[in-house]
C-alpha cells in the first residue's frame, strides 16, 4: 500500500478540520456554520426569513435524524451517510418539507473540504445547532463516509401506530425508552408546519409565522425540558400530542407508551434530560453504515499549529508559513518555535513567536462559556535557506511560573515535507475569456517523482471530493536542468473550470509515497 503524507498534518488532517469546526466558533478564524446560530437561534436563512416561523437549528437537527433513521442494525445498512441528499430519498413521503434541502444548501459552501464528508457536516450542523442553542456538549466523532446511492426507506411517520414506532426504532438500534428520549430531545426544537402538514396543523394567517409552524413547546428555538414540563403539566400545544386528529398524535402515543414515566423524569429533573439527550444525540450521529470507522471523540487540540507549510520565494529562500493556536491558556510570557534543518544532524534553530492580541477565538462549549483560544504569529517573513530547509519543528511554551512545556509530539516533532511547494508567484489571471491558473512550484532536485498533480477541492454529486489535474513536462515549463538551490522550478497554466474551487494542493508521488502541500497554507509572503 502506498503511504500518503497528507500535508504532514498532525496527527491527522481530518482531526484538525473537525477541531476547527467544533472549537473555532466565534472571533478569529470562526466557522460560517456557527455564525448564524450564535447571532440568533430563531434565525431562518430561507424564504420568508424572520417571518417564516421557522429556524435553521431545528432543520439541521431534523436532517441528521432523517438521514440516520434508515439504519438497520441487522445488516448494518443505512445510517448517517448523507444519502438524504439524493432526490430519490429526499422526495419520499417520509421526508416531507424543504428543511432537508435548506440544510444541505446552507452547509454546502462551508463543507467543501477534502478531509470532511457531507455526512460529517450534517452531524456537525446538528451538533452546532444543538450546542449553541442551549443544549449540552455532544461527543463528536468524525470519519463518516458519503453514500453513493439512496438508502432503503424507514423514517418514522406521525400516522403510524405505537407498535410500528417501537419496532422502527428497534431497527435503528434504540429501545422504547431511548425512543421516548430521542423524540423528546429532537422535539425540544421546532414544530410542525401547516404548509407541510395541512392535515395536522390548521392555517394560521400570522404574518410573523408564514409557514404556520405549530411549535412543539413554548421555546422552539432552544433546548430545554419544556417539551416535557408542558407535556406533564397539561399546558402543551405540541401538535403531535394535542392535534385535532388522533391518528397523527404520535408524540402522545410515544411519550405515554411507558405510562409517562420517562417524560415525568425529564420534567422533574432538567439535568437528567440534558444528560440523556447528550448521550442519545451522540449515539444518533454515530449510527453509521457497517464498515465505517469513526475517529476518537474530537477533544480540543491544546497546542495547534495551523496552516503550516513552506512557500518558495526564490533567491535561495523558502518562507515558513503558519500560526499557532493555544487552547485556553493564561497568556504565557514566551512561546518559541524551534526546528531542525533537512539534514537533522545540524544545530537547532529557534525564533520567538509573538502573541497576536487581536486574534482571540471563542469555542462556546456548553457549560464552559468563558473559554478562549489565543493565537501566536511567526515572524513575518520567516525565511530559510533553500539548501538547509527544514524537517521537523516544535514549540517551547514558558509560563510565568518559569515552568516550560515542550510541545513536540512526544519527541517526534511536527514534520514538514519540503519535497514540493508552491511559489508565492502563483496567481490567477483573466485572459479575456477564462480565468487561468498560473502555477509555479518547486520540486526538490534530488527526488524523482513518478507523478505530479494538482488536487482541487470540488463538490461532485453533492459530496466534497478532489479533482486531480496531472502536470508533466508536456504541459509545463521547467527551469530546465538548472536546479535552483537544490530545487527545480515548474510553471504550468490551465483554465480554471467551475468545478475547481479555490482551495487546492500540489502533490508529488515519489516511490510509494505521496508528498502534498497543505490547502490551508497562505501563499502571501511579505517582502523581507
Ligand atoms: C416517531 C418519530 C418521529 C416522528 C413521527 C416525527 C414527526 C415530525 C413531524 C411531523 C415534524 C414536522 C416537520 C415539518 O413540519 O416540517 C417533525 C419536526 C421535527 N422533528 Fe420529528 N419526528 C420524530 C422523531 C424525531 C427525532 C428522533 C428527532 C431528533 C432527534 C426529531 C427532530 C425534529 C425536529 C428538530 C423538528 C422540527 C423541524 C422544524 O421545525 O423545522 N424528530 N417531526
Amino acid at each position: 500500500d502506498s503511504v500518503v503524507v497528507k500535508a504532514d498534518k498532525y496527527p491527522d488532517p481530518l482531526v484538525y478540520e473537525l477541531d476547527h469546526n467544533l472549537y473555532d466558533r466565534e472571533g478569529y478564524g470562526k466557522t460560517l456554520l456557527s455564525a448564524t446560530v450564535l447571532q440568533n437561534c430563531s434565525f431562518f436563512s430561507f424564504g420568508a426569513g424572520g417571518n417564516s416561523g421557522r429556524n435553521n437549528a431545528a432543520d439541521w437537527i431534523r436532517t441528521a435524524f432523517h438521514d440516520m433513521a434508515t439504519y438497520n442494525v441487522m445488516d448494518g445498512t443505512g445510517g448517517l451517510d448523507a444519502s438524504i441528499r439524493f432526490s430519490a430519498e429526499m422526495s419520499r413521503a417520509e421526508n416531507p418539507g424543504d428543511g432537508f434541502q435548506n440544510t444541505l444548501t446552507f452547509i454546502a459552501p462551508v463543507s467543501v473540504r477534502r478531509y470532511f464528508s457531507m455526512a460529517d457536516n450534517i452531524a456537525m450542523a446538528a451538533v452546532t445547532g444543538f450546542e449553541l442553542c442551549g443544549g449540552p456538549k455532544i461527543a463528536y466523532r468524525g470519519g463518516r463516509l458519503d453514500a453513493s446511492e439512496p438508502n432503503a426507506p424507514g423514517v418514522p411517520e406521525p400516522q403510524q401506530g405505537i407498535e410500528e414506532h417501537i419496532s422502527n426504532f428497534a431497527r435503528q438500534g434504540f429501545t422504547k425508552e431511548e425512543m421516548i428520549g430521542l423524540v423528546a430531545c429532537g422535539h425540544s426544537f421546532g414544530g410542525v408546519q401547516h404548509i407541510t402538514f395541512p392535515d395536522i396543523v390548521p392555517p394560521m394567517n400570522d404574518p410573523t409565522n408564514l409557514s404556520g409552524n405549530a411549535k412543539f413547546d413554548t421555546t422552539f428555538e432552544k433546548f430545554d425540558n419544556k417539551i416535557a414540563t408542558e407535556y406533564i403539566d397539561g399546558t402543551t400545544k405540541n401538535p403531535l400530542v394535542v392535534g385535532h386528529n388522533d391518528t397523527t398524535n404520535s408524540d402522545l402515543r410515544i411519550f405515554s407508551s411507558d405510562g409517562n414515566r420517562t417524560m415525568a423524569r425529564f420534567s422533574k429533573n432538567p439535568a437528567v434530560f440534558r444528560n440523556t439527550c447528550a448521550e442519545l444525540f451522540a449515539r444518533m450521529i454515530d449510527t453509521v453504515p457497517k464498515g465505517v470507522t469513526l475517529t476518537q471523540v474530537i477533544k480540543p487540540i491544546e497546542v495547534k499549529p495551523d496552516g503550516f507549510g513552506l512557500v518558495w520565494v526564490g533567491n535561495g529562500k523558502i518562507a515558513v508559513k503558519g500560526e499557532l493556536r493555544l487552547w485556553d491558556t493564561p497568556i504565557p510570557p514566551e512561546v518559541t518555535m524551534k526546528w531542525k534543518a533537512r539534514d537533522k544532524k545540524g544545530p537547532e534553530f529557534s525564533v520567538p513567536l509573538s502573541h497576536n492580541v487581536t486574534h482571540v477565538t471563542f469555542p462556546h462549549i456548553p457549560d464552559t462559556p468563558g473559554l478562549q483560544s489565543r493565537w501566536y504569529d511567526l515572524p513575518q517573513p520567516l525565511f530559510l535557506n533553500a539548501n538547509e530547509s527544514i524537517s521537523t519543528f516544535w514549540f517551547e511554551i514558558k509560563r510565568s511560573d518559569s515552568s516550560t512545556k515542550v510541545a513536540n509530539l512526544n519527541g517526534a516533532g511536527y514534520s514538514l515535507q519540503d519535497v514540493i511547494m508552491l511559489s508565492n508567484s502563483t496567481s490567477q489571471f483573466w485572459n479575456g475569456k477564462d480565468m487561468v491558473w498560473n502555477m509555479t512550484f518547486a520540486v526538490r532536485a534530488d527526488v524523482k517523482p513518478s507523478r505530479i498533480y494538482f488536487g482541487f477541492d470540488t463538490f461532485v454529486n453533492g459530496a466534497p471530493t478532489v479533482v486531480e489535474v496531472d502536470v508533466s513536462p508536456s504541459n509545463a515549463t521547467t527551469t530546465a536542468a538548472a536546479a535552483v538551490d537544490g530545487y527545480i522550478l515548474w510553471n504550468t497554466q490551465f483554465v480554471r473550470t467551475r468545478q475547481m474551487l479555490s482551495t487546492y494542493t500540489v502533490a508529488a508521488v515519489v516511490g510509494d509515497r505521496t508528498y502534498e502541500t497543505d490547502p490551508n497554507v497562505s501563499l502571501f509572503v511579505p517582502v523581507g
